[in-house]
């Protein structure tokens, strides 16, 4: 009885939407995976039952024959057989409760584990259509607050609903088995003695469930406060926050009382029924033993079944609302495992030759975001980039420049026209083996919260420490990097935080030189980098560019100027091409661009 009270997970009180038991069935797959712990659990469940279950006899047999025998000149020996015999029941008991408690609570473990896993590389994988339906906090909830919610469902709810439910049927046969008379009282006394207290329960529950939320409120507004302390400090509002949090601690006591206060109630109410419960059965039972009808043993094993009985009713009560918590919670897992990517490899995926040649063609290209059918973000854009050529990207914002990155990376597929890398159409390859040709610097690069090395690293997982610090120097990181504490064996703290704008830059520059993949995605960055940093990345960026087909977003004049073609776009098409001096003498969109952005 160990196992009921496993931890719940924290905020699952915030998720509270139900849904049918059945809905956990789609757990079995899961569990039979592991199916020897799950055979020893049974095993185990089986045995504790049974021991549980004899407890009562054995308890009769220390009464009627040890007692009475001895009083009746039966000697000690009787007793002390009858007591071995209760020990020996109760020691069985204990190893079974156990065994059964490791061997299901490790399969919940695993199954969790399992589940996560599952559900991780399955989200992970899913297109980018799918992610932007979905904000990333909801996926990690799910991943979080719903298997912890399984979790504590398979390794504790499910065992205490099953071994409750064996114990009910079990004790009710006992009930009869020992006297039918008395069983049908019980039978009658217990459902009206535990159902007020499962009602109360419920109750509790509910306003437990606000306690907890008036204490969550509290600690929202230290979090908020404290991780805003400069302003709170620079409003002078120390007092104001003061005041704030004294007020919401007192409604979270308040809240608390009334918890505090319903739980005695049910607490008492509790006793009482079960107590007078007992006491009539008792009684009525009491008057059958003056009677000569009933042995004192026997009485005594009755009351215990129904003790058991009756808890075990209880105990299915209480994980009742677990359970379907949890089934809500395994809806909506199921719900995201099927959901099926649309960006997939074919059956055959075609490969691509090595090297790389790194032509690159927009044929006709129609494209509008699944959020936004209304909106083509490409339309009929055609590109062809020669292999090893330098094409500027240029155009007002919501141009459509990221979109023709998104759609070259096969984040999405366009509606209409193809794209081909050396002549094959990117949806007859392998995702995987058309990304890994291109390497992509964005605008605001990724810094993962590890050491610089690793944040280079992720480029190319295998480089060695030596091939990393070359990319280090070609990114002309290496002044910065050695600046750092440990130098590439620095932290960079979470999204790069320590970092400056153009020193992330830098890293993800050093990242896609590791990669070294024939074709080059680059998104300048527009954020204003002072003149030393903007150099360092500009020289980084040259080296990067050497050899490989590039396509810029450029921002800059120089970047510009050093494209061999610029592309001007706008509203998703191709309104112009063709070098810096013809796009400013054409005069139109380039012309006014110029002006605003790059003549500074
Ligand atoms: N994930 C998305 N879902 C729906 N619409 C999107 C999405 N991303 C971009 N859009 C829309 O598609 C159009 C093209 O966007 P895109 O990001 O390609 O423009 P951009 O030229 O790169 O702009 P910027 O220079 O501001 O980054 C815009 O109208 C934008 O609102």
């Amino acid at each position: 009885m160990t196992d009921s009270s496993a931890a719940r997970p924290v905020d699952s009180r915030r998720d509270d939407r139900k849904a049918p038991i059945g809905s956990l069935r789609t757990l079995w797959p899961f569990v039979r995976k592991h199916s020897r712990l799950f055979v020893a659990w049974l095993f185990a469940l089986g045995a504790s039952s049974a021991a549980t279950l004899s407890l009562p006899v054995a308890f009769k047999t220390m009464i009627d024959q040890g007692f009475a025998q001895s009083s009746a000149g039966g000697g000690s020996s009787a007793i002390d057989r009858a007591f071995l015999l209760l020990f020996l029941v109760a020691i069985a008991l204990a190893f079974a409760t156990a065994i059964r408690f490791y061997f299901v609570s490790v399969l919940g473990e695993r199954v969790v584990a399992d589940l996560r896993e599952k559900l991780y590389s399955h989200l992970i994988a899913l297109d980018a259509g799918f992610h932007d339906r979905n904000r990333s906090g909801e996926l990690v909830s799910r991943l979080t607050a719903d298997a912890e919610l399984l979790r504590s469902v398979v390794g504790s709810s499910m065992s205490v609903a099953l071994r409750s439910t064996v114990t009910v049927i079990g004790s009710l046969g006992m009930l009869f088995w020992t006297s039918p008379r008395l069983a049908v009282f019980a039978l009658i006394g217990i459902p009206l003695a535990v159902l007020p207290i499962v009602i109360g329960g419920r109750k509790l529950q509910k306003i437990s469930r606000a306690s907890q939320d008036r204490v969550a409120d509290a600690n929202t507004l230290a979090s908020e406060t404290l991780g805003a302390v400069r302003t709170v400090q620079a409003h002078a509002r120390e007092p104001y926050e003061q005041g704030r949090f004294s007020q919401s601690l007192q409604i979270a006591v308040k809240t608390a009382r009334q918890r505090i206060s319903a739980q005695a109630w049910v607490t008492a109410i509790a006793i009482t029924l079960v107590f007078g419960a007992i006491t009539l059965v008792l009684w009525s039972g009491a008057h059958d033993v003056v009677a000569g009808r009933m042995s004192a043993g026997t009485l005594g094993q009755f009351v215990l079944y129904a003790l058991i009985g009756g808890g075990s009713i209880g105990a299915l009560a209480e994980v009742w609302n677990d359970l379907q918590r949890a089934a809500g919670g395994m809806g909506r897992i199921s719900e995201l495992l099927n959901e099926s990517s649309a960006v997939r490899a074919p059956a055959h995926p075609k490969t691509l030759a090595k090297p790389l040649h790194g032509e690159l063609v927009f044929e006709h290209v129609g494209f509008h975001y699944p959020l936004r059918p209304d909106l083509p973000a490409l339309e009929d854009f055609s590109l062809r980039v020669r292999p090893g050529e330098t094409v500027a990207l240029v155009g007002p914002s919501g141009a459509g420049k990221s979109t023709v990155f998104s759609i070259l990376l096969r984040f999405h597929d366009p509606q209409q026209g193809a794209v081909k890398v050396d002549g094959l159409d990117v949806r007859e390859l392998d995702p995987a083996a058309l990304r890994e040709a291109v390497a992509l610097v964005p605008q605001q690069p990724t810094i993962f919260a590890t050491t610089a090395r690793d944040n280079i690293r992720y480029g190319r997982l295998e480089a060695s420490d030596e091939d990393v610090a070359q990319a280090v120097r070609a990114a002309h990181a290496a002044d910065f990097i050695g600046a750092l504490p440990d130098g590439l064996g620095t932290e960079l703290g979470e999204r790069g935080a320590r970092l400056s704008g153009g020193q992330q830059q830098r890293i993800a520059i050093a990242r896609a030189l590791l990669k070294d993949a024939p074709i080059l995605l680059l998104d300048e960055a527009t954020s204003a980098l002072d003149a030393q940093s903007e150099r360092a990345v500009q020289q980084a960026l040259e080296t990067l560019m050497e050899g490989r087909t590039t396509l810029v977003i450029a921002h800059r004049l120089a970047t510009v100027l050093k494209a061999d073609r610029i592309v001007v776009m706008d509203r998703g098409r191709i309104v112009a091409e063709g070098t810096h001096a013809q796009l400013l003498a054409q005069g139109g969109l380039y012309a006014e661009l110029a002006k605003l952005q790059f003549l500074d």
